[in-house]
């Protein structure tokens, strides 16, 4: 996917404007501990990945935020896109309001982050057409609101993530191309979070590097083992890619993924996926398409 021009804001002369929400991956996943209010403390590193959703707005003079595309699973006033919208016309007492259209291609439930990723491309894309003048840190606060991952597609570069994926530093990753499999299940975050045999005390690690094998070792995703107990489809997906490569779950599932050294190499695998599991190759970006916005 081509990615170039849609950050300028000298392309957006139309009606509707098209502003893209891309997915993330979390290249490890530790879980540290627990807070009181029940959220767990992480260690994660976020990287961008070129599968994207599409959020298509249209500024309204009248202060209404209406959503005009249907997404069947997720009635309008819980959807993400919306909450986000609303939430910026709160925070800055702005008088304007937005249709806002959504092309889902990014699975829900997926471990992908596609709702957070919607979410902070509509913070990012209202801030600048209603000029609302709000700077990226204060739009990542605001992000936090809605979900622990929408903080990191604000900030808008890959990053080694702590507390519960807020506090964040940009790192450089590899732009590996990945084979990402979504077994035909969605799990929910909060059900793995809660499962008592979840691991909550790994060790906390200095920032880890990103280099090759070497340097990934030790690097795994605590909610793994208790999202491929819960749901065996993730266990099949991972056996599957293993024969290949190192694989892993994304978030807490249920899609995986593993690294190839080249398109090619990547697509020969994915050619092999078993009926069941959908698949995609997909390229890894540090740096989102949304960065220069403001
Ligand atoms: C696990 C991660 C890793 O990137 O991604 P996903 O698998 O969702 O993509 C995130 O931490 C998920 O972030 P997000 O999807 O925004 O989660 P939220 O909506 O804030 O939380 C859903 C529920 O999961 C639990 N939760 C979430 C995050 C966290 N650090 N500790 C938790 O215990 C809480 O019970 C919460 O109510
Ligand atoms: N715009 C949206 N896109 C996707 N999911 C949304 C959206 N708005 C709200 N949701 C809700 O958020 C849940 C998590 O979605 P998503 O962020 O795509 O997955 P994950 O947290 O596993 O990465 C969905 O199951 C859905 O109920």
């Amino acid at each position: 996917m081509d990615l170039a021009g849609w950050h300028d804001p000298d392309t957006m002369m139309n009606d509707w404007q098209d502003f893209p929400a891309p997915a993330k991956l979390n290249l490890f996943l530790h879980v540290t501990g627990r807070r009181p209010d029940g959220y767990h403390l992480l260690q994660t590193a976020f990287t961008f990945i070129d599968l994207c959703d599409t959020i298509s707005i249209r500024v309204r003079a009248d202060g209404q935020i209406r959503r005009v595309s249907e997404l069947a699973e997720v009635p309008p006033e819980a959807d993400l896109v919306v909450r986000a919208a609303r939430l910026l016309q709160q925070a800055t007492g702005c008088p304007l309001g937005a249709d806002l259209r959504v092309d889902k291609q990014i699975p829900m439930g997926g471990g992908l982050g596609g709702g957070s990723s919607d979410a902070a491309t509509v913070l990012l894309a209202l801030n600048h057409l209603w000029q609302c003048g709000l700077d990226r840190p204060v739009l990542q606060a605001l992000g936090l609101q809605l979900g622990a991952d929408v903080p990191v597609f604000v900030f808008g570069h890959s990053a080694f993530a702590e507390g519960v994926g807020e506090v964040l530093q940009a790192i450089e990753v590899p732009e590996d191309w990945y084979v990402l499999l979504r077994p035909p299940v969605q799990v929910p975050t909060a059900e793995i979070f809660s499962a008592p045999d979840l691991t909550r005390n790994t060790k906390p690690i200095k920032m880890p590097v990103f280099r090759d094998d070497a340097t990934r070792r030790g690097l795994s995703n605590d909610l793994q083992r208790v999202a491929c107990r819960l749901y065996p489809q993730v266990a099949t997906a991972l056996d599957f890619l293993q024969q290949y490569a190192e694989a892993m779950m994304t978030g807490s599932g249920a899609c995986v993924f593993a690294r190839f050294g080249s398109k090619e190499a990547a697509e020969a695998v994915r050619k092999k996926t078993p009926q069941g599991l959908q698949a995609w190759v997909v390229r890894g970006y540090n740096v989102h398409p949304l960065r220069k916005l403001n």
